[in-house]
């Protein structure tokens, strides 16, 4: 099973070389607590007495870890990235390792330098049963580039972790000792190690740069081509009419849809949404995409959203529930794992708005409790997307959309407290816009 914070571990799989890990490499996995715990493996010979990680193994079980090779193209990050998701599929639906075995993401990074970031798995078995690593290693050499390097940790008398570093070549059964390490601690990096990659992988802040991932995506998923002939027809820099546009933010459930009904109805304004309906209907499909597609999907729907938002606001008001900055906000607190300390610093550049995207005149962001939040939640009784139930699940990721939200600057989310009556926040609503915008 594949669960959020069980223990496991990783190794990074080199494509062309029989080398072991670098000596610079470093992990970091996300514990069910959302603790982030950092290590790396130290050469027997080496004369350190670092501590082993903390809470890394289960006694008496067995943890495994290996990564994907490097991607650095567009069109190598989008075939990894689908791999990787394969990868997270087969660990979690078909359970191969069984009850006492779990799996979760892991990354490999280099504190030295700009090297790239690999993507992993580290799995967990307490049973320290034959069958896991036979499996595990049958599923590596079917769906990675041989050789895969796979690690296997054990704790060994004196609590010290142990590693043995492991090559599998493509023929089966071949596998060669590589090395053995000492596993030990690492203090943490002062940025997460993925913050240098958010904006190739997350969050794009050009029309060119969302639309490149979709292209290499075309021969993959017919929808992408559909997506990108829409974004074609529309004109690169439309320009906003004399009327205010006031987009409205927020997560789910604090009261957008509500809220901008009945400003639409107040202002007699048009009310436009993102995703626009002209590509709702592909949305299941990017959804279920990984994070790379899915929200290059999500930035170029924006550039779709804009050209709408310039023509209506050329004869009334528009109100938008949701844009740009929901976009950014997502992506970054999936992507950043563990808590909201981890997040990129204020104006980092997640949190600036794309040049070529047609700016609003107020973003309002509608805060509500978490205890609200989820009253309002179930009272709806809707279904929810996978998303939603993981943040409901995770007050930590929750946090760090919130404070996703808080950060972007220019234009900035104005909080709003959405907890009283409907009639209440509209009131305190129109109030703000009258005061900013100019209406006619
Ligand atoms: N100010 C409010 N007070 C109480 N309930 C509200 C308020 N605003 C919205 N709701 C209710 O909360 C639920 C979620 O609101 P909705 O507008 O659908 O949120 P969103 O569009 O942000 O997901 C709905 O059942 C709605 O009727
Ligand atoms: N502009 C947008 C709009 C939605 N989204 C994504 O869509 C999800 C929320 O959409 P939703 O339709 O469930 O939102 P609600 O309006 O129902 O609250 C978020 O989890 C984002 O991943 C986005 O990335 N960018």
């Amino acid at each position: 099973m594949l669960r959020r914070g069980a223990l496991a571990l990783l190794v990074p799989l080199r494509r062309r070389s029989a080398m072991a890990t670098p000596p610079d490499r470093r992990f970091v996995v996300e514990l069910a607590s959302s603790e982030l715990v950092h290590f790396y493996l130290s050469n027997d010979d080496d004369n350190n007495h670092r501590a082993p990680p903390r809470c890394f193994l289960p006694r008496p079980g067995r943890c495994y870890s290996f990564c994907l090779p490097a991607a650095g193209s567009p069109r190598e990050r989008v075939r990894a990235a689908r791999l990787h998701r394969l990868l997270q599929r087969r660990l979690s639906q078909e359970q191969p390792f069984g009850a006492g075995s779990a799996a979760l993401a892991l990354l490999s990074y280099s504190p030295s330098r700009e090297a790239a970031l690999e993507r992993g798995f580290l799995v967990q078995d307490e049973r320290r049963a034959p069958e896991t690593e036979r499996s595990l290693e049958e599923l590596l050499r079917h769906l990675l580039p041989a050789p895969v390097h796979l690690a296997v940790y054990e704790v060994a008398e004196g609590g010290e972790v142990r590693c043995a570093l492991w090559r599998l070549d493509g023929a089966a059964q071949d596998r060669q000792l590589v090395r053995r390490a000492r596993v030990v601690a690492e203090e943490e990096p002062a940025l997460h190690s993925a913050c240098a990659h958010l904006l190739e992988d997350a969050v794009f802040r050009s029309r060119g740069a969302a639309r490149r991932v979709l292209e290499e995506c075309t021969s993959l998923i017919p929808e992408a081509k559909a997506v990108l002939d829409l974004v074609d027809q529309c004109p690169q820099h439309p320009k906003k009419g004399d009327f205010p546009v006031i987009v409205i933010e927020g997560l789910d459930a604090t009261g957008k849809t509500t809220l901008t009904q009945a400003v639409k109805d107040s202002l007699n304004a048009v009310l436009l949404r993102s995703p626009p309906p002209s590509v709702s209907q592909w949305r299941k499909i990017f959804d279920d995409e990984p994070t790379l597609i899915r929200r290059a999907f999500y930035a170029l729907t924006n550039y779709i959203l804009a050209s709408e938002i310039a023509k209506a606001s050329s004869k009334s008001p528009v109100i938008v529930d949701r844009y740009w900055h929901s976009t950014a906000a997502y992506a970054v607190a999936t992507e950043i794992s563990g808590k909201v300390q981890n997040l990129p610093p204020l104006h980092h550049e997640v949190y600036h708005w794309p040049e070529d995207l047609l700016k609003p005149d107020v973003v309002l962001l509608l805060t509500v409790s978490p205890e609200e939040r989820i009253r309002r939640l179930k009272g709806r009784g809707m279904e929810k997307t996978e998303e939603e139930t993981e943040l409901e699940a995770n007050t930590c990721f929750r946090q760090k959309v919130e404070e996703s939200y808080r950060r972007m600057e220019n234009p900035t989310c104005q909080p709003v407290d959405a907890s009283p009556s409907r009639e209440e926040v509209l009131k305190a609503v129109l109030h703000l816009v009258k005061n900013q915008c100019h209406l006619p």
